[in-house]
């Protein structure tokens, strides 16, 4: 008999060079062993050095995608990426609500960790507004942290009045990511706050490397992937964050600067 292949999706832009956006999330889905499709929102001209241009796809574009889409195929869960302004924004939205395309993981995708600005100014209260309500986990990093709550988070305590905030805002599972900019620093632990309002902990080695583009995509696409096998959150979590520390430990070679992680490695490595 013909195997039924899971199918996730991610709603994303694409980094030319690879390392993260919606290339990531695709070698990330891959390496997971679940059939991966891109709904593309936006491009950048990237490479290890910076971004260096930008182009926002038509939103009747991005409307098309979804409605081919859904004709077509059922889709298991999904991760958000790159969404560009609050037009965009309004439009995944609203066919969010429309479909029903399994398990959301919402990831704010806002800047890259080297200052290019991949989200409007004028588009977190759209973000906060129309997707938060629907994100079964949403997944910021330190800075969107801070942009999302408008708090200042530096202490455990903080971070979990944070989550809570962020919880109080509709998504049903928030996952704090760690703090990984100091040198010094012996591990990296990832708080989630779980829909049971218990708080967990996820914790691995720092790893003092620049090879680090795309983590927070390859994570939340790994987090997709396992939900859409129908694991739980936690289960789906503590993959993610194995795999994505298992693609950081394995440096590759690609560029002359901020480089991408190791999906294969971390494909053979992660259980
Ligand atoms: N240097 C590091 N050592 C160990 N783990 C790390 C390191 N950097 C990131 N991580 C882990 O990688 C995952 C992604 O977190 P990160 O904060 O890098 O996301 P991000 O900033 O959203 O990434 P992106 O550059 O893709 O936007 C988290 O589980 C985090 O703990
Ligand atoms: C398109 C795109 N999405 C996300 C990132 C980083 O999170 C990037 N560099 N490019």
């Amino acid at each position: 008999m013909m195997k039924k292949e899971i199918i996730t999706l991610t709603i994303a832009g694409n980094d030319s060079d690879g390392s993260a956006g919606m290339t990531a999330d695709l070698h990330s889905f891959y390496a997971r062993q679940v059939y991966g499709m891109g709904l593309l929102t936006a491009a950048v001209a990237g490479n290890t050095t910076g971004i260096y241009a930008q182009e926002v796809m038509p939103v009747s574009f991005i409307q098309k995608q979804f409605d081919v889409l859904n004709d077509d195929f059922k889709i298991a869960a999904l991760k958000t990426g790159m969404l560009a302004n609050k037009e965009v924004i309004a439009c995944v939205a609203a066919n969010l609500r429309k479909y029903d395309m399994g398990k959301i993981v919402l990831d704010p995708v806002i800047m890259t960790k080297h200052g290019d600005t991949l989200l409007d100014d004028d588009a977190y209260q759209a973000f906060l507004d129309d997707l938060m309500p629907l994100a079964d986990i949403i997944t910021p990093n330190f800075y969107e942290q801070q942009k999302l709550t408008g708090m200042q988070l530096d202490t455990k305590e903080e971070i979990h009045r944070g989550a809570e905030k962020l919880q109080k805002m509709g998504a049903k599972n928030v996952l704090m990511k760690g703090r990984h900019d100091n040198a010094a620093q012996s591990e990296v632990t990832d708080i989630l706050l779980a829909e049971d309002g218990q708080f967990y902990e996820f914790t691995k080695p720092f790893i003092n490397t620049e090879r680090i583009n795309g983590t927070g995509d390859t994570l939340s696409a790994v987090i997709a992937a396992e939900l859409a096998k129908g694991r739980s959150i936690i289960a789906s979590v503590q993959t993610a964050k194995d795999f994505t520390y298992e693609a950081i430990a394995h440096p590759i070679e690609v560029g002359s600067k901020y480089g991408p992680i190791n999906h294969f490695a971390a494909q053979e490595d992660t259980k």
